[in-house]
């Protein structure tokens, strides 16, 4: 039998927290980078007990050991874009920020994880200030939903044109080259478009609503597929149009698993084929 071997595949990393529910942090993220023909690597932040309910336990990595994976990842297998997820505290976030500098790690997306779908804060003022200050300024793309939208511009988004006003600004006052304010958790009509904002265009990003209590992990899933057309060579917002389209195909297809917000269904469309 012939052996084949896939010589050129490109590759992303994902530095995130663990799920064990399977629905968000890396395990979302691999997934979504195999779905789209993207060799998959890690840097665990940290471990959370978590389920379709909510977050029962939160274990921090050292961050000696976060810098450890980046930098076996990076220093051998080579990264084409990366993105950051759940950083938890301001000792991660300052030293994931020092080897992306160090390691030139391009194409870097960062969904800055700061509020859970309840609404609770997940990391304090002190990391929010880390994360603007250090990693901010070295991504390419960062994707606040509605909540953390808020957090870092001040601004209530009750509405389309609050969304706008706060991609504008995190644009200005944040030194991000891009920006996504993200709609899955705004009401009625919003529900599910997105703001991107570059400091030339501002887009209103939509597709059809889905409608579907099972959003466990859109976040994570939207920022990975993200990366992953960034590590396939794609620009940037035709890689977000892409992974757009692809996280609405995914909620259609979201997993009815647990007793409360189940996760999308990564793999699913592919069932059709
Ligand atoms: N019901 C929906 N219908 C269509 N698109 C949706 C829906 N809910 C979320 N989305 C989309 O999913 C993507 C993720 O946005 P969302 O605001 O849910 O992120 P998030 O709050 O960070 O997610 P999570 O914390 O659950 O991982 C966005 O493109 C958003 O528009
Ligand atoms: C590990 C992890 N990362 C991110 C999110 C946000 O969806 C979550 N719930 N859990």
């Amino acid at each position: 039998m012939d052996v084949t071997k896939v010589s050129r595949v490109p590759v992303a990393l994902t530095i995130a927290g663990s799920d064990s529910g399977g629905g968000a942090g890396i395990q979302a993220d691999l997934r979504t980078f195999a779905f789209h023909c993207v060799h998959g690597t890690s840097a665990v932040t940290c471990i959370t007990a978590q389920n379709t309910l909510g977050v029962t336990r939160v274990d921090a990595m050292p961050p000696e050991a976060v810098v450890a994976q980046i930098q076996a990842v990076a220093e051998d297998i080579g990264v084409q874009a990366a993105k950051t997820g759940m950083l938890l505290n301001k000792e991660i976030i300052g030293a994931v920020a020092k080897q992306v500098e160090l390691l030139q790690i391009e194409n870097l997306v960062v969904d800055p994880v700061m509020v859970s779908r309840a609404g609770a804060q997940l990391i304090d003022d002190e990391a929010v200030k880390i994360l603007r200050e250090t990693l901010l300024p070295l991504a390419v793309l960062v994707t606040p939903n509605r909540y953390e939208a808020q957090i870092l511009t001040g601004i209530e988004i009750n509405s389309l044109l609050e969304m706008k006003l706060a991609a504008e600004y995190i644009h200005q006052h944040l030194a991000v080259k891009a920006v996504l304010v993200k709609g899955g958790g705004m009401t009625g009509l919003e529900r599910g478009t997105d703001v991107w904002f570059d400091g030339e265009t501002l887009e209103i990003i939509t597709t059809q609503q889905v409608d579907t209590k099972n959003t466990h992990g859109t976040g994570c899933t939207l920022a990975a597929a993200i990366t992953a057309n960034l590590a396939r060579g794609e620009n940037l917002f035709t890689a977000v149009q892409k992974a757009k389209d692809y996280v609405t195909v995914a909620l259609t297809y979201a997993l009815d698993i647990g007793k409360g917000t189940g996760p999308v269904g990564h793999f699913y469309p592919l069932l059709q084929i």
